[in-house]
């Protein structure tokens, strides 16, 4: 049985570590470049729409957003709550560099420290190579010795007979272990059953 999602609500929008809410729960963030569809990939997991802000708009989350899900992970078990943080992405180029620093700032400090983070989804663009702020990006965290999930989205926008090799490719292209990868499509909610059965697991720890 797939992971079932009894709830999904926003928590509260955090620009300082005071703001970071309690009680600790397990956490799992969503990082990656902006516009790669990270907010959508919540809105997926989370089966509403508008749980979080999507947008064409690149750079439309700008602060740590943190939400609250309360899900079954299988037939015989208890519900559980978890939270999902999403990030700004990075690599928004039409801010001002001292702003774009002040978020750089914010997100590294909140990937390195924060207690009940139990993984990060790093998203890419199933589409195109990993970009260098990708790598820059799976560089910084693996250097937290955070787990990290690597998911490749829009592969909707990919005939179906080159999806898997994308994935592949990326795989490749960053070293990671063949098949760890999650191919997703928030438009087709390809993935979504996959990327949930990683989390639970993370979450019970
Ligand atoms: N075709 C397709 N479009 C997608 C997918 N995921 C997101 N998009 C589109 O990509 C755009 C950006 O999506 P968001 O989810 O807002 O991306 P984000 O990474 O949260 O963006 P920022 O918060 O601005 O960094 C929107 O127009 C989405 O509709 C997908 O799986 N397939
Ligand atoms: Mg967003």
């Amino acid at each position: 049985m797939p992971v079932q999602v009894i709830e999904a609500k926003f928590e509260k929008t955090a620009t300082r570590r005071e703001e970071w809410p309690e009680p600790p729960l397990p956490e799992f963030a969503f990082v990656g470049r902006s516009n790669v569809g990270k907010s959508s990939m919540l809105n997926a997991l989370a089966r509403q729409k508008k749980l979080a802000r999507v947008s064409n708009t690149p750079g439309r989350t700008q602060a740590l957003q943190f939400f609250l899900v309360t899900e079954v992970p299988s037939k015989a078990a208890a519900r559980e709550v978890i939270r999902f943080c999403d990030l700004p992405g990075y690599g928004y180029a039409k801010v001002s560099k001292s702003e774009r620093d002040r978020w750089a700032r914010m997100i590294e400090d909140y990937l390195r420290v924060r207690e009940p983070l139990r993984a990060v989804v790093l998203i890419v663009d199933g589409r195109h190579p990993p970009s260098e702020s990708d790598r820059d990006a799976l560089a910084f965290l693996r250097s937290t010795g955070r787990d990290v999930l690597v998911a490749a989205t829009k592969l909707d926008k990919l005939a179906r007979n080159r999806r898997l090799h994308a994935v592949r490719e990326i795989e490749r292209e960053l070293e990671l272990p063949q098949g760890s990868a999650v191919p997703f499509s928030a438009v087709e909610g390809t993935g979504t059953d996959a990327l949930w059965a990683r989390l639970v697991e993370l979450a019970r720890g």
